[in-house]
């Protein structure tokens, strides 16, 4: 399905906006200083990854302009010296990562929605929306933040992602395009239930979604919770229309919101 463009809460979402940016934030002009151009209007298009409730694509969130930029901010922090591959912060996000989060609720928001090839269209899915409006509109919408590196070769294991965060989560890519597979952190039982596979006999099945570099994944419900993430850069398992990809060193922002610790 082609959406109008955006969800349901279009119009809040508008003058929530033009509260953040001005009247006219499709001009570059107000654009806030650094990673946005602020030019995006209607420029979004979102593919609901079929099989995976809650898993969102939006393959070209950022124009290659401002994934320079937002390379260039990240690399301004000087992070990635020596070894070290990975920089956390909680609470106080950098101004390029508040101005990041806002740009990904402007891209919910007025993003075209598209239900993914092969998933059947229900009447549910005519308003979906790539994050439901509660967790849309909570504030802040992200005060943790990991910027990972990765050279060729090196990803990230399967996980869910820890419970101190909470739902809705959002992964930017940047410099290689990589695969991200999915698979079910607890099968159901369906395939034991034929009573050909005992348990442990079976290799889960993975849902496997291209990242370019600018793409934008958003995880909610099912996707945050039953489901794991991996990037395997292992050889031969990066594969994408019968093709082995060409690795690169890949950057990537992961933007997650800190659940209130019991007192
Ligand atoms: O690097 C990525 O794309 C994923 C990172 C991730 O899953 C995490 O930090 O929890
Ligand atoms: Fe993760």
């Amino acid at each position: 399905m082609a959406g109008g463009g955006g969800c349901d809460g279009d119009s809040n979402c508008r003058a929530a906006l033009r509260e953040a940016f001005g009247e006219s934030s499709d001009s570059d002009s107000d654009a806030p200083s650094g990673v946005s151009s602020g030019a995006g209007r209607g420029r979004w298009r979102w593919e609901a990854v079929a099989g995976i409730r809650g898993l969102w694509l939006c393959a070209a969130f950022l124009s290659a302009d401002e994934q320079e930029r937002l390379l260039a901010a990240i690399q301004r922090e000087g992070w990635f010296i020596d070894a070290n591959n990975q920089a956390m912060r909680f609470g106080d996000l950098p101004s390029w990562a508040i101005e990041l989060s806002t740009l990904i609720r402007e891209a919910i928001c007025l993003g075209d929605v598209n239900v993914g090839v092969g998933s059947k269209m229900t009447n549910e899915d005519e308003d979906a929306c790539p994050l439901p409006s509660d967790l849309l509109w909570r504030e802040p919408f992200f005060d943790q933040m990991i910027a990972n590196r990765y050279n060729p070769g090196e990803g990230i294991c399967a996980h869910v992602d820890l419970m101190r965060f909470d739902d809705g989560i959002a992964i930017v890519s940047l410099e290689s395009a990589c695969v991200m597979h999915f698979s079910q952190a607890e099968p159901t039982g369906t395939v034991l239930d034929t009573g050909h596979l005992k348990k442990g006999d079976r290799e889960p099945t993975k849902i496997p979604v291209y990242l370019n570099p600018g793409s934008l994944v958003v995880m909610s419900g099912d996707a945050r919770y039953l489901w794991k993430h991996e990037i395997n850069r292992k050889p031969g398992v990066q594969q994408w229309d019968c093709r082995e990809l060409e690795q690169h060193r890949r950057t990537s922002v992961t933007l997650r919101k800190l659940l209130a610790s019991p007192s």
